[in-house]
């Protein structure tokens, strides 16, 4: 049997819902660069979800079941103050939450289409709340219910900090949820399909990709990026940093794809928006890092920067906590978690490879008491 470590290169299913061809990334035929310039986080979605744009009638049905759907069951609030360990990550939080909602959903286990979408709405719905419940609610705040006057994108911002977000961020924040919503066949998505593959349940599949997105390989990266720029600190002492750490042959979070080779699409426009969100806030000096570290990394082992790099900056100046970056980004990719969810259900095998076995030859067995 031939591996390939990492099922690099490993064509596992077939998809009609993004791809990645030539360092291009598309969303059922639609160039990213053209979404991220005109497309609302919702229409999105229902593309996704439908493999085609909504008509404005579609698009309004939809924004009027996910605030229909938005709020959650009163123990999924009341859990989150009963963590026996004071610093939960909001990963875990999240994890544990959407696995909770299947628990108060009555349909969770039933299996036919209809329902299965039903129970999509409901999750994309509830990851707002879930997300700025749990973050108000470690700081002794009470959850802020959502607005029926507000889009996604601004309702999270609004439910997060009880403020009106500005214009200017609610434009970068929905342009931040359409890059991160889908993309082919990802760590997080690949392991929501062989979840559910099994036919086991939609909140099943989600709560898997959850667990997948948080490793700092993947969407984890984007709060390790930060740790990065707030452990050097400054522009001055970027370089002597980043060249220690590439000495000791330590990775650089937020460079480096398995697929793309010239560069990840979506990190120019995250970069434009760190560029213009940090002038804003009058605080220039992370994106002012991050240009510095990019210049480093690229020239001295040919490495661009990912999806992760600049959205650290963006998020930051978002003003949201540093270890809420990646349930942010779980926020944006649970769209194309469930697309991929309802399309595997469409057409479904189970999914199970082979490993090439490395261990001993025959043995036999040993009583214990003779072993040595
Ligand atoms: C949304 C996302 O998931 S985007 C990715 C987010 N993850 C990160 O940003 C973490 C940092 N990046 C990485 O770890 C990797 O580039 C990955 C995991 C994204 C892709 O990894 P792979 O395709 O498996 O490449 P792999 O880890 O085998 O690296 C290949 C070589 O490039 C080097 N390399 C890859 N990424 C980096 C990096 N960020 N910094 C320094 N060196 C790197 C490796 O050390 C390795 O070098 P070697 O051949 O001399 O040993
Ligand atoms: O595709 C990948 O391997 C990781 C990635 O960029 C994403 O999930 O957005």
């Amino acid at each position: 049997m031939s591996t390939t470590r990492g099922l690099e290169g490993v064509v596992a299913t077939t998809s009609s819902i993004s791809s990645i061809i030539d360092d291009t990334l598309t969303y059922v035929g639609y160039n990213i660069d053209d979404l991220a310039e005109n497309a609302s986080f919702e229409e999105v979605i229902f593309l996704l979800w439908h493999l085609r744009l909504p008509t404005q009638s579609e698009l309004d049905e939809l924004k009027k079941q996910l605030a229909e759907n938005a709020a959650l069951p009163k123990e999924v609030i009341e859990h989150f103050k009963m963590y026996p360990i004071k610093d939960v990550h909001p990963m875990a939080a999240l994890r544990s939450a959407v696995s909770l909602l299947g628990l108060y959903d009555e349909e969770a286990d039933v299996m036919d289409e209809e329902a299965n979408y039903r129970k999509a709405i409901k999750l994309q719905a509830k990851m707002p709340s879930i997300i700025t419940a749990f973050a108000r609610i470690r700081n002794g705040q009470e959850p802020v219910a959502p607005r029926t006057d507000l889009g996604f994108a601004a309702n999270f911002l609004y439910m997060l900090s009880g403020k009106d977000p500005e214009p200017v961020e609610i434009e970068a924040f929905n342009k931040a949820l359409v890059l991160h919503a889908d993309h082919e066949l990802n760590a997080s998505t690949f392991t929501a399909r062989v979840c559910v593959a099994t036919l086991s349940d939609v909140y099943s599949g989600v709560t898997a990709a959850i667990g997948a997105l948080k490793g700092p390989l993947h969407g984890g990266a984007n709060e390790q990026v930060m740790k990065t720029l707030t452990e050097i600190g400054s522009v001055e002492n970027v370089e002597s940093a980043i060249r220690k750490k590439l000495d000791n042959k330590e990775k650089i979070m937020g460079f480096g794809h398995r697929v793309y080779r010239q560069g990840d699409p979506r990190a120019k426009h995250l970069k434009e928006m760190s560029r213009r969100l940090t002038e804003l806030r009058g605080e220039s000096k992370y994106y002012e890092m991050s240009t510095k570290i990019e210049e480093l990394v690229t020239s001295e082992k040919n490495l661009p920067p990912n999806v992760d790099f600049y959205s650290a900056s963006v998020y930051h100046s978002l003003e949201i906590d540093h270890d809420l970056f990646t349930p942010v980004f779980a926020l944006s990719r649970v769209s194309g978690w469930l697309a991929h969810i309802l399309e595997q259900y469409s057409n479904n095998r189970l999914i199970r490879p082979r490993a090439d076995y490395t261990g001993p030859g025959k043995q036999s067995y040993v009583p214990i008491e003779k072993r040595g």
